[in-house]
C-alpha cells in the first residue's frame, strides 16, 4: 500500500505533518512519497501540478492533500495559479464525488457559531459534485459593444455528470438515515433544472430514500436555522463549495471539516481517492503554528477507511480526535489556546 502526500502551501504542510505523525504512530507499514503541489511547485518547477506530481498521485492507492494557495501567485495567468493544481487533480483523476461530513463532536456544541441546542443536532453529509459546473466551463474576458470590460464563465452540467453524482448521493443516504436533499437553483438556472429532472429520474431506483429538493438560498438559511433536519445533501460544485464552508462554522470551525474525493476506480484495497481538509492555505496564520490540524487528521481517517480498507485504524484515529476535543484541547479557531503541534501531540497521546 502506498499513499501520495501533497502538502502544498501555507498551513498545508503544517497540518499534513500532524496527520503523518498520527499515521506513523499507527505503524501500519504504509509506504508514502511526497511531492510538490500548488504555489510550492510553481516556484520550484514553473507549474502548480507538475507531471511527476500527477504521476505519483495516479500511481498511489490514495492521496493525502494539504492545501494550495499563495498570494504571491494571484497575478499569474489562471492556468499557473496554485488552485489549478487541486482542480487539475480532481479532473484528471475523475474524482467527481466529494464527501464532506459535518458532525458536532461532543464538547464543541458551545463553540459553534449557532446556539448549542441547534448545533448539537448536526450530523450531515454534503455530497458535492467535483468535476463539472461553472468551475470547468469555458471562461474569459471580453469587451461589450459599449466598450465595457466583461468577465464570463459558462455553467453547465450534462445528464451523465448529474446521474453519477445523484447515484453517489442516494447510495450515501442508504448508508445513513435514508434522507436526501438535492440543492439547486432550478427556479432560475437551466443547469439546475436539468439537475433536478435527472435527480428525480434516478430516485426511481432508490424507493427507500426520501428525496426532497431545496433552492440553494433557502438551503443556506436552513443550515443555520435548523441544520439537524439534514441527513445527506447532494449538490453541484459551486453550491457545495459554499455550503460546506457554511456548515463548517455550524460545527465550530473550518479547521474541523475533512473530505474525501472519490471516483469509480477500485484498487486492491478500496476506492481510489484524494483526502483533504476543506479549508485552504490560510495565509493569515501560516507559519505561526496556529492552524488546527484536526480536519487533516480526520481526512487521514477517511483515507484509511475508503481507500486502504483499514476501518479499524480509521476508527482509532476518529476516537482519538473525539477524546482530544472532549478533553478540551482546542485551537484558537475554537476559542482555545493549543497550537498545531500541541493538538497533534494530544491526538497521539489518545490513539
Ligand atoms: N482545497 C484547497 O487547497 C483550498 C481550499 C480553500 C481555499 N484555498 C486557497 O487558500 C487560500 C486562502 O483562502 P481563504 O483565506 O479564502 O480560505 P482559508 O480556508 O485558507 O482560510 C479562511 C479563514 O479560515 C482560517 N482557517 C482556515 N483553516 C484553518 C485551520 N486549519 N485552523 C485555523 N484556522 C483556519 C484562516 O486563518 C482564515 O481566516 C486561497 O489561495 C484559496 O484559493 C485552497
Ligand atoms: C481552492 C478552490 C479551488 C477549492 C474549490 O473551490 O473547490 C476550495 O475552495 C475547496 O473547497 O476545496
Ligand atoms: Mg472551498
Amino acid at each position: 500500500m502506498k499513499i501520495a502526500v501533497l502538502p502544498g502551501d501555507g498551513i498545508g504542510p503544517e497540518v499534513t505533518r500532524e496527520a503523518l505523525r498520527v499515521l506513523d504512530a499507527l505503524d501500519l507499514g504504509i509506504e508514502r512519497e511526497e511531492a510538490l503541489v500548488g504555489g510550492a511547485a510553481y516556484h520550484a518547477k514553473g507549474h502548480p501540478l507538475p507531471p511527476e506530481t500527477l504521476a505519483l498521485a495516479e500511481a498511489s492507492d490514495g492521496i493525502l492533500f494539504g492545501a494550495v494557495g499563495d498570494p504571491t501567485c494571484d497575478a499569474l495567468e489562471r492556468h499557473l495559479r496554485p488552485e489549478q493544481a487541486i482542480l487539475g487533480l480532481r479532473k484528471a483523476l475523475t474524482l467527481f464525488a466529494n464527501l464532506r461530513p459535518a458532525k458536532v463532536f461532543a464538547g464543541l456544541e458551545d463553540h459553534s457559531a449557532l446556539r448549542p441546542e441547534v448545533a448539537g443536532a448536526i450530523d450531515l453529509l454534503i455530497v458535492r459534485e467535483l468535476n463539472g459546473d461553472v468551475y470547468f466551463g469555458e471562461k474569459g474576458f471580453r469587451t461589450t459593444p459599449s466598450g465595457e470590460r466583461e468577465g464570463w464563465d459558462m455553467m453547465s452540467y450534462s445528464e451523465s455528470e448529474v446521474r453519477r453524482i445523484a447515484h453517489a448521493g442516494f447510495r450515501a443516504a442508504q448508508g445513513r438515515n435514508k434522507r436526501l436533499c438535492s440543492v439547486d437553483k432550478a427556479n432560475v438556472l437551466e443547469t439546475s433544472q436539468l439537475w433536478r429532472d435527472v435527480v428525480i429520474e434516478v430516485s426511481a431506483q432508490y424507493p427507500d430514500v426520501a428525496l426532497e429538493h431545496m433552492y440553494v438560498d433557502n438551503a443556506a438559511m436552513q443550515l443555520v436555522k435548523n441544520p439537524g433536519q439534514f441527513d445527506v445533501v447532494v449538490t453541484g460544485n459551486l453550491f457545495g463549495d459554499i455550503l460546506s464552508d457554511l456548515a463548517s462554522m455550524c460545527v465550530g470551525s473550518i479547521g474541523m471539516l475533512a473530505s474525501a474525493s472519490l471516483g469509480e476506480r477500485q484498487t486492491a484495497h478500496g476506492t481510489f481517492g484524494l483526502y483533504e481538509p476543506i479549508h485552504g492555505s490560510a495565509p493569515d496564520i501560516a507559519g505561526k503554528g496556529l492552524a488546527n490540524p484536526m480536519a487533516t487528521i480526520l481526512s487521514l481517517a477517511m483515507l484509511l477507511r475508503h481507500s486502504l480498507g483499514l476501518a479499524e485504524a480509521a476508527d482509532r484515529v476518529e476516537a482519538a480526535v473525539a477524546r482530544t476535543l472532549a478533553d478540551g484541547v482546542l485551537g484558537r479557531d475554537l476559542g482555545g489556546t493549543a497550537g498545531t503541534t500541541e493538538i497533534g501531540d494530544a491526538v497521539l497521546a489518545r490513539l
